[in-house]
């Protein structure tokens, strides 16, 4: 891996972003997020992810030197269409991803990390979608995303100015689940993944696909998916477990089978 690098301890898989200066996203680092997924998809040892930046930020979006290599419209849509794939994939995944963010997370980069399952931020981390300063729009589905956690009148705002909020306005307008200090913010997202990793995979893979559903699905047509997903955590081993722990007033023993 040339753009990041990827480790696994007590369960948890770390994405590291290492792409100086700003860790732009460029397409081969976009490529090995997809590779680094196909690992972790078949590593039953890793139950949680945390995706983090190298160095001053966590990314400052799709690499704009690239774009100077790109020939034309559709060259530059399947660019996005690439970047949205692998995001997608992301949001879709079977295992919590958590995005551990400080610095800035601007354009592609917040992009990013609105496909994770869960967004920390450090308090004064910028999060914005600048794309319109360089006369583009996002590209990597953010213009979809922002709205769903901000709402459209802030997502519209934040995109016609161009104009990052901080990490604690991010918590307060529901793009971010926590806002920390710069100290806290891997205690706070290893912690947080822990406790993911520590239930049965199988109940958070189904509980992940429900919430996944429920983004584009039908209210009726969910709660259905629910009631099947709740038979199939009720016939696994850990769903039996769990209960029987909680009688006899013990720890469950969860296999994620
Ligand atoms: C589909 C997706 C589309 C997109 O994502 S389009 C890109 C959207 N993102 C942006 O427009 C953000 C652009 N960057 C910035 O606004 C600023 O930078 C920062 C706020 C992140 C940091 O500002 P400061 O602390 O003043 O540092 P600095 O000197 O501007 O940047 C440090 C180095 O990082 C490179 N860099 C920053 N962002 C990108 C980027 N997105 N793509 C490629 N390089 C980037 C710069 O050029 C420079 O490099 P050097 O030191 O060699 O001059």
């Amino acid at each position: 891996m040339e753009y990041l690098s990827y480790s696994k301890e007590n369960q948890i898989g770390t994405i590291l972003l290492q792409h100086a200066p700003a860790n732009a996203l460029c397409s081969p680092m976009i490529k090995e997020i997809d590779t680094v997924l196909n690992e972790i998809e078949n590593d039953t040892d890793v139950k949680a992810i945390v995706i983090r930046g190298e160095g001053r930020f966590f990314s400052a979006g799709a690499d704009i030197k690239e774009f100077t290599t790109v020939k034309d419209a559709s060259g530059f849509s399947e660019l996005g269409a690439f970047g949205q794939q692998v995001f997608d994939r992301i949001e879709q995944f079977s295992k919590p991803v958590i995005a551990a963010i400080h610095g800035a997370a601007l354009g592609g980069g917040l992009e990013l990390a609105m496909a994770c399952h869960i967004r920390l931020v450090t308090d004064s981390a910028k999060l914005g979608l600048p794309e319109l300063q360089l006369g583009l729009v996002p590209g990597f589905a953010g213009s979809q995303r922002l709205p769903r956690y901000v709402g459209a009148a802030k997502a519209t705002e934040m995109l016609l100015t161009s104009e990052p909020i901080i990490g604690t306005d991010a918590l307060q307008w529901g793009l971010a689940n926590h806002a920390v200090s710069e100290e806290d913010l891997l205690d706070t997202a290893y912690g947080l993944a822990s406790k993911a990793a520590s239930k049965s995979a199988v109940a958070v893979g189904l509980a992940l696909e429900l919430v996944d559903y429920a983004r584009n699905g039908e209210y009726e047509q969910g709660a259905k998916k629910e009631t099947e997903a709740f038979g199939k955590a009720f016939a696994s081993h850990d769903g039996q477990e769990g209960i029987k722990a909680f009688i006899e007033k013990r720890k469950p023993d969860f296999q994620d089978r």
